[in-house]
């Protein structure tokens, strides 16, 4: 006999006269709740100012017939007319952007405000729950195991490879010499290659085209997310599915996720091959022994590098890390610690979330050096006396010898450190950042409250080219980070890698890899540009391109000072 048989009709009748009110309560109070807090949030959200928003659509229909090209002078535009804190409605969802350093503080060094906005949702079938965007103890767990994984010794070890790479793509430019070429698609296939071969430990001979194809494939990809955020239709799944970016993007995320399977395959292949012979993944430490050293190796490296003055003000725990390096660890790379921990359990992490987290690092880590090092490229082409002094500095540490650059080499490359921080700050690679608001907060300016559930974008662009902080911000002055001007401005004033506790994690390897492959350029080639930076047609679509191309010539650098 069934369990339903058991009940009589008296029973039921007694069930549906609670169960159906208990349902009609809940769903009234839930939609009481949400009218509330709609309430709220139109209330409070309407009290900052910003453009006439319409019923229903709110400002979405701003973004109609725009090309991505002209969003970043749109909202340039908001920011002179409405000030450094600025309202928009997309449909029913509140839009604050912000551009005041002392508000941006109060959202980025908060421990409470670090989920990220919906809007980066759209990267989910691409990145998965990478750290990129995921939240709660899986962000937490995953950071804390992944940051240390560009710790200063193991970046240290990076410098052979970023090295030859250099040297690889010096030899492949020399094709370009006398025409008018794209640096960036140089700079992306070479970001990508250093990139495997040491967060992924994937040699150069099983590397292969394919990473071409990524980086060209992850650039299109950008293009569309970027497109899902601003157009009001493209964010419902249900529409995105009828229109051709659909099948495009399966079609893209076939070439990106073809290459991270094969990189995580062949990465797993070996260390079962290897556990069978009985080797471990070497060490960080053990791989450092085969790395050139000088004699004051050891002096150096203690010494606190890397821009501690620019960096400061938001210490996080890529510092904690290399501050804390007592006695000998077990140190590894990226994928190399994470397969490791796969198979013997000691983080718990699946082989799916490897695969999230080397999507994001492959992402993160390539496009965003390709941009900030071919806008550099393009800013000494404009700059020649600049570029004459980076080179002067350069001549001072190698003279006209061909050798390859050490780790020492890289902390006396002052000028060159300024002339990235400077090009960062014009044009900082990651324009915007977006978090979800999950707590009413109050800001500096005005005493404004962000209600809970909004969505705050925070505008690195604008930040960056604020007068108050910079004296005529839009001239390139690689002076702006000499220490005395750093000394006393407002941390949050220079923002290019986030900061608080979702900065970036690979900021010292970013900084590093830099210095390494535009020192390698610039001692091979002397960069000319034909056009000025008034001239660049800027596309903010997640990571900051030159819309019009970055486009440069190369002449043969000879190997003598400028003033000879
Ligand atoms: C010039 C180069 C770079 C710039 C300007 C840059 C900038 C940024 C920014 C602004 C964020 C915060 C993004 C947000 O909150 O939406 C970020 C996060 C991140 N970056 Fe970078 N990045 C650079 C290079 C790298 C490299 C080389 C790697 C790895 C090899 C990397 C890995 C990451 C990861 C994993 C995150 C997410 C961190 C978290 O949420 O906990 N980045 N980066």
């Amino acid at each position: 006999m069934t369990v339903v048989e058991d009940i009589q009709p008296h029973q039921w009748n007694s069930t549906r006269l609670y169960f159906y009110p208990l349902v009609i309560l809940a769903t009234s109070l839930w939609l009481l709740y949400r009218w509330q807090q709609q309430t709220k949030m139109y209330k409070l959200g309407n009290k900052i100012p910003g453009p006439l928003a319409l019923p229903i659509f709110g400002n979405a229909l701003l973004a109609i017939n725009k090309k991505p090209e002209q969003l970043l002078s749109i909202a340039l535009e908001y920011y002179a007319y409405y000030g450094s804190v600025v309202r928009g409605w997309l449909g029913n969802n509140l839009i604050i952007f912000l551009a005041d350093p002392n508000d941006v503080e109060v959202i980025l060094n908060s421990n409470v405000h670090i989920d990220k906005a919906s809007e980066y949702k759209f990267f989910q079938p691409w990145l998965g729950e990478g750290l990129l965007i995921s939240s709660g103890e899986k962000w937490r767990s995953h950071r804390k195991m992944i940051a240390p994984t560009f710790h200063i010794n193991i970046l240290k070890s990076f410098v052979g490879v970023f090295n030859q790479n250099s040297k690889n793509v010096v030899e492949k430019m020399r094709g370009e010499m006398g025409k008018v070429f794209d640096v960036h698609d140089y700079m992306s296939g070479v970001t990508v290659d250093i990139l495997l071969e040491t967060a992924m430990g994937i040699t150069k001979e099983t590397q292969d085209q394919s990473g071409f194809d990524y980086a060209m494939a992850v650039m299109k990809m950008c293009d569309i997310i970027h497109q899902r955020h601003y157009k009001i239709w493209l964010r419902f799944d249900a529409l995105f599915k009828f229109t051709s970016f659909f099948e495009k993007q399966k079609k893209l995320l076939e070439i990106i996720h073809g290459l991270t399977n094969k990189v995580i395959k062949n990465k797993k292949e070996r260390y079962l091959q290897n556990k069978a012979k009985g080797i471990i993944p070497p060490t960080i430490d053990e791989i450092s022994k085969t790395t050139p050293k000088t004699e004051n190796y050891n002096v150096l490296a203690n010494e606190k590098t890397l821009a501690d003055t620019v960096f400061k003000g938001y210490r996080d725990d890529l510092d904690f890390n290399d501050e804390n390096d007592v006695g000998e660890k077990k140190r590894l790379a990226f994928l190399d610690l994470m397969i490791e921990s796969a198979q013997n359990g000691s983080n718990k992490i699946t082989d799916f979330e490897i695969k999230e987290e080397v999507d994001t690092i492959m992402f993160e880590g390539h496009d965003t050096t390709a941009a900030g090092s071919s806008f550099v490229l393009c800013l000494l082409g404009i700059h020649q006396d600049i570029q004459a002094r980076v080179y002067d500095e350069l001549y001072g540490i190698f003279g006209d010898s061909d050798r390859p650059a050490t780790f020492e080499d890289t902390l006396q490359m002052k000028y060159l450190e300024r002339v990235i921080f400077e090009s960062l700050r014009m044009y900082p690679p990651v324009p915007i950042i977006a978090r979800k608001i999950n707590r009413d907060v109050k800001i500096a300016t005005n005493d404004y409250v962000l209600p809970a559930g909004c969505t705050v974008v925070i505008g690195t662009y604008g930040i960056h080219r604020n007068p108050k902080y910079y004296e005529n911000p839009d001239v390139f002055n690689p002076d702006n980070f000499l220490p005395e001007k750093t000394q006393n401005r407002h941390y949050y004033s220079y923002i290019p890698f986030s900061a608080g506790p979702r900065s970036c994690v690979g900021r010292k390897y970013a900084i590093l890899k830099l210095k390494i492959l535009l020192s390698t350029i610039l001692r091979n080639y002397k960069m000319v540009s034909d056009i000025t930076e008034d001239k660049f047609v800027l596309q903010a679509d997640i990571i900051l391109k030159r819309h019009d191309g970055f486009r440069v010539q190369i002449e043969p650098r000879k190997r003598v000072p400028s003033t000879a």
